[in-house]
């Protein structure tokens, strides 16, 4: 752990806010569109690496390709491409019976229907005596605890000890509590005075009757619920062990790149894999089943006979995408006779990243190899789509005032990382496509429109799975 690491633990709010803004710019720049430098290393609003002007248009990745989708319309396709699929109206994967303990962040594709009454006897809500009739009364020698089966009933004039959660004794009038009573030396039951007055009994008190939360064949939770932990209690406590959910999608992630490592410093022109490590646990957390992450080498042909061996039902490769040398995404899914459904986005960064079907079942996401343009790609492609299969609520869309301008692209949407401090966006520095260092400390991704944003302008922000604690962080 590092020392920030260790501190953080010891005092962290401040230190969180006060690491966090080591990464915002500190200067906002006055005017609307601003010219605060952003540290993106990589010109966003120029050519890319090149630094060349690029106002000639949106960016074109391949002029032999369809035109780049907006951003908008490639998440939506996005989202809808499952539902292309033969008999499948929804888009989402066959549910299938689940064991009760492997459904969170699954979707229920049946409602939750009580399979008993809850509670399913009466029971006492408090440690303390059950009486029958008015007091005082006769305590019974043996006690009603919790778990045990069904005792005598009581008499009128009885009492006996009973336990939160234990069966109510047959004819019991009340449940008295413990700190309302008292037995004399005669094992005899009292109401003690409270303040003024003594305690009272009415009949009821105390006692949770069968089926005051539900009766059995009671619709608790419809289809489509996200199974999040307080669902897994329900489930539980209304008599489940599987639950009739969408299974998550299964997802192959294929890394390319000969020029990566993976171990060890970057060395001769080798440099770490970063995405192999982010991307299983954050597809995880978008609610895929990540089923083998393999590095493939920058070989036409190994890539060929990973894609067309590959059962999973999404296939996400990383890098490749663009048209140098030993870019063989594309080529490779010309020759698999694939459907290119985006073929580049206008934003930055990220903009060459593709979804193709595969086969009638298989999506491929081809994210940019950059880092950042593969996040970027993972939240505009991967997310709306695993969401389909996995059939999985929307996202609430919200805004957020910018604190600092975030100058535009001039025709490509930007998604910028931020952090959120209050009823604000503070936009992070260091968000060059091939930078993980903002993101790193990121809550949300800002859609920053093409022209920019002004500072104090509303805009949307999309939450990190984690920052927004969401049920689909599911990082075992
Ligand atoms: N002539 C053009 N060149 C490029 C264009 C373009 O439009 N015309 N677009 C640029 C943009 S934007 C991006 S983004 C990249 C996309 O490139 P690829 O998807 O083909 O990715 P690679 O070339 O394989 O790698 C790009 C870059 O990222 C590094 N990389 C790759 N994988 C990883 C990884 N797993 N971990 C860390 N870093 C990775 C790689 O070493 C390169 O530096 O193309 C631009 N070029
Ligand atoms: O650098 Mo590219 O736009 O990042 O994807």
């Amino acid at each position: 752990m590092t020392a920030h690491g260790t501190r953080a633990g010891e005092d962290s709010d401040d230190l969180d806010v006060e690491e966090a803004l080591a990464l915002v710019n500190e200067r906002p720049d006055r005017s609307a569109r601003g010219h605060t430098p952003d540290r993106s290393a990589d010109d966003h609003h120029s050519g890319g690496d090149t630094g060349r002007p690029d106002h000639g248009g949106p960016h074109r990745p391949h002029p032999s390709h369809r035109p780049a989708a907006t951003w908008a319309e490639a998440r939506a396709a996005a989202e809808r491409a499952p539902r292309h699929r033969a008999g499948s109206r929804t888009g989402h994967l066959t549910p299938v019976a689940v064991p009760l303990a492997a459904t969170l962040g699954l979707t229920l594709a049946a409602p939750l229907d009580a399979l008993t009454d809850l509670p399913s006897f009466d029971t006492s809500a408090m440690d303390g005596w059950a009486v029958s009739g008015p007091g005082p009364w006769e305590v019974r020698e043996e006690g009603v605890l919790a778990g045990h089966a069904g005792h005598a009933p009581l008499t009128d004039g009885e009492a006996v000890r009973i336990a939160t959660g234990a069966r109510i004794p047959p004819d019991t009038t009340a449940v008295l509590r413990s700190e309302h009573g008292r037995t004399d030396g005669k094992g005899r039951l009292h109401i003690t005075a409270a303040d003024r007055a003594p305690h009272t009994v009415t009949p009821g008190q105390d006692i949770r009757p069968r089926g005051q939360e539900c009766r059995s064949g009671d619709q608790l939770l419809p289809v489509g619920t996200l199974v999040t932990p307080p669902v897994l209690g329900m489930a539980a406590a209304a008599g489940y062990d599987t639950l009739t959910a969408v299974p998550r999608p299964r997802a192959a992630v294929f890394v390319l790149g000969d020029e990566l490592l993976g171990e060890g410093l970057p060395h001769d022109g080798l440099i770490r894999d970063a995405l192999g490590p982010l991307l299983p646990p954050w597809l995880r957390a978008l609610g895929a089943e990540v089923t083998e992450v393999r590095r493939v080498s920058d070989d036409e042909q190994a890539l060929y006979r990973a894609i067309t061996a590959c059962d999973a039902e999404v296939i996400v490769t990383t890098g490749g995408t663009a048209a140098g040398p030993v870019d063989h995404v594309h080529p490779t899914l010309r020759r698999i006779g694939a459907d290119l459904l985006v073929d580049g986005v206008t934003v930055r960064p990220g903009h060459p990243m593709l979804l193709a079907r595969t086969k009638d079942d298989q999506y491929l996401v081809g994210l940019p190899g950059n880092p950042l343009a593969a996040v970027s790609g993972l939240l505009t492609l991967a997310e709306p789509l695993l969401r389909t299969l996995a059939a999985r609520p929307a996202p609430e869309p919200y805004t957020l005032p910018l604190r600092d301008a975030v100058q535009g692209h001039p025709y490509d949407t930007r998604l910028i990382p931020v952090v959120l401090r209050g009823d604000r966006a503070l936009p992070l520095l260091y968000n060059g496509p091939a930078m993980l260092r903002g993101v790193a400390a990121a809550d949300a991704l800002a859609v920053v429109p093409p022209g920019g944003s002004g500072p104090g302008e509303e805009t949307e922000l999309l939450d990190l799975p984690w920052a927004s604690g969401g049920i689909g962080v599911c990082f075992t």
